[in-house]
């Protein structure tokens, strides 16, 4: 079984992901991290971040560790999550994603891996798994979401709300609900709330 959970920046997808995936007992797989690792790894290597030529050298070494209480991801051995959700990487991020070539890479790894697993990021229910059995979508508002996020980030509320409705607009093309997902606003719920509700609609 694969549940899909895609949503808007800072929605909550990770967290919910995790919650739902530990609740199952199966593992959960955040795409946006590939994503994330192919920028910073492209960023330290002083490289265009528009062109995929110079960033695909660069994949061989990246893995990710599906895990349910979060994911790591790697480069040959050394551990890059720590750094993945830096304001810099999200700053460049939308840039690599747009990248065909790039997305390719990301939709076989995320496809290689095996069932039963919850999902998340933009296009999981549309283009990764399109015949997942329950598909989610996640919203919020974006000074909901700013309000969040600024609790784990040094800039303030209005900066955030700025950047992640930049992100949120890059990032349009691969971010519609898939037609048959369940559309959640998180803004009123708790994260527990989101988790609950998902739970209930799988059971
Ligand atoms: N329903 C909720 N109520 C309160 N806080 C929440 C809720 N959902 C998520 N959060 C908090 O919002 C923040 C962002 O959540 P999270 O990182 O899971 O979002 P995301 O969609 O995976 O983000 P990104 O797109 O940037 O990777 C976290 O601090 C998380 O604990
Ligand atoms: N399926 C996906 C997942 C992510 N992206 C891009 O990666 C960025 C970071 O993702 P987060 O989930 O960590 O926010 C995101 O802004 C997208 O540019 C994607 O295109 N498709």
């Amino acid at each position: 079984m694969i549940v899909t959970i895609d949503g808007v920046a800072a929605s909550g997808k990770s967290s919910v992901s995790s919650g739902v995936a530990q609740a199952l007992g199966v593992p959960y797989v955040s795409s946006g991290l590939l994503y994330r690792a192919v920028t910073l790894l492209g960023l330290n290597a002083g490289a265009e971040l528009a062109d995929a030529s110079a960033l695909l050298p660069l994949l061989p070494g990246v893995r990710l560790e599906p895990l349910a209480s979060g994911n790591r991801v790697w480069n040959a051995d050394h551990d890059l999550t720590a750094d993945l959700h830096s304001t810099r990487v999200d700053g460049g991020v939308s840039t690599v994603a747009a990248l065909p070539e790039i997305r390719e890479w990301v939709d076989a790894q995320l496809r290689a891996l095996p069932a039963p697993l919850v999902a998340e990021g933009r296009d999981m229910g549309t283009n990764v798994f399109p015949h997942a059995p329950h598909k989610f979508y996640l919203t919020a508002s974006p000074r909901v979401r700013a309000e969040r996020r600024a609790k784990e980030r040094p800039e303030d509320i209005p900066a955030i709300e700025a950047a992640l409705t930049e992100r949120d607009r890059q990032d349009t093309t691969q971010s519609a609900p898939a037609p048959d997902a369940r559309v959640i606003d998180t803004g009123p719920l708790t994260l527990q709330g989101v988790i609950d509700t998902i739970l209930a609609d799988l059971r």
